[in-house]
């Protein structure tokens, strides 16, 4: 990718419901976030942070407006090649970590590769699973891994296929303060060691601390872009 944003948001709109039961979820956003950032998306429940990463991730249609991911319109890709940017392209950590229970940490990781039909970069697996401390942990399941080691799982599937972007939804609404700071701490240093960008929605105002970046939503709208 050689543009100079990840992600490009222009004009973002999105409307639920029609009539008495309008709501304006994203009002005409227009946000740029540059490569190679960390950048947190804050403002109050209900201010559209999750419906902008939605759209933006490729995972909802806005209702008019444009996002492009690395470059690529989304408007213009059926759902088919929709999925398969989002695959590519795009890395996910939630809350809730979605391993699956079946499979060991090694293969929760490549299962992004796998399913793209790709191989691992070897150096990047390496690296991430060095990084977050779980090469003793790999060929253990889910079920045997404490909360924030299932965290750093979830962390190292989604940076693994190196991708234009890793969306975080509230990374750290599950844990407590040590492993808060530990998680966020891993994320920093994969933008500022790897070069990866990622976008964080989240409440936490402790965040901030971590990112270069901080985009305030209120009401659908962007109310404050500052650079940290
Ligand atoms: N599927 C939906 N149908 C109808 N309205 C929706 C839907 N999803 C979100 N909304 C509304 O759109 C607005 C923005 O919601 P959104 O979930 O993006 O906010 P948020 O900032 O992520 O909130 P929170 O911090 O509580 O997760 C809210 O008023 C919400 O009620």
């Amino acid at each position: 990718m050689t543009e100079k944003y990840a992600i490009e948001a222009t004009g973002l709109t999105k409307i639920y419901g029609s009539g008495d039961a309008e709501v304006i979820a994203l009002d005409h956003v227009d946000l740029a976030v540059a490569r190679g950032r960390f950048t947190a998306i804050m403002g109050p429940s209900g201010s559209g942070k999750s419906t902008f990463m939605h759209c933006a991730a490729g995972l909802d249609r806005p209702t008019s407006g444009e996002v492009r991911l690395g470059g690529t319109p989304l408007s213009g890709l059926r759902d088919n090649d929709l999925t398969d940017l989002r695959r590519e392209r795009v890395g996910f950590v939630f809350q809730s970590f979605n391993l699956l229970p079946t499979l060991t940490a090694l293969e929760n990781i490549t299962l992004p590769l796998d399913l793209a039909g790709r191989r691992p970069d070897r150096e990047l697996l390496d690296r991430l699973v060095g990084t977050l401390g779980i090469e003793g942990r790999l060929g253990h399941r889910p079920n045997q891994l404490s909360g924030g080691q299932q965290q750093r799982v979830a962390c190292a599937r989604a940076l693994v296929t190196g991708p234009d972007v890793v969306f975080a939804d509230e990374p750290t609404g599950a844990l407590d303060s040590e492993m808060s700071a530990q998680l966020l701490g891993f994320l920093r240093e994969s933008v500022t060691e790897l070069g990866q960008t990622i976008v964080v929605v989240t409440h936490d105002p402790g965040v901030a601390e971590y990112t270069d970046e901080i985009v305030r939503l209120a009401d659908g709208r962007v109310t404050g872009k500052a650079a940290l």
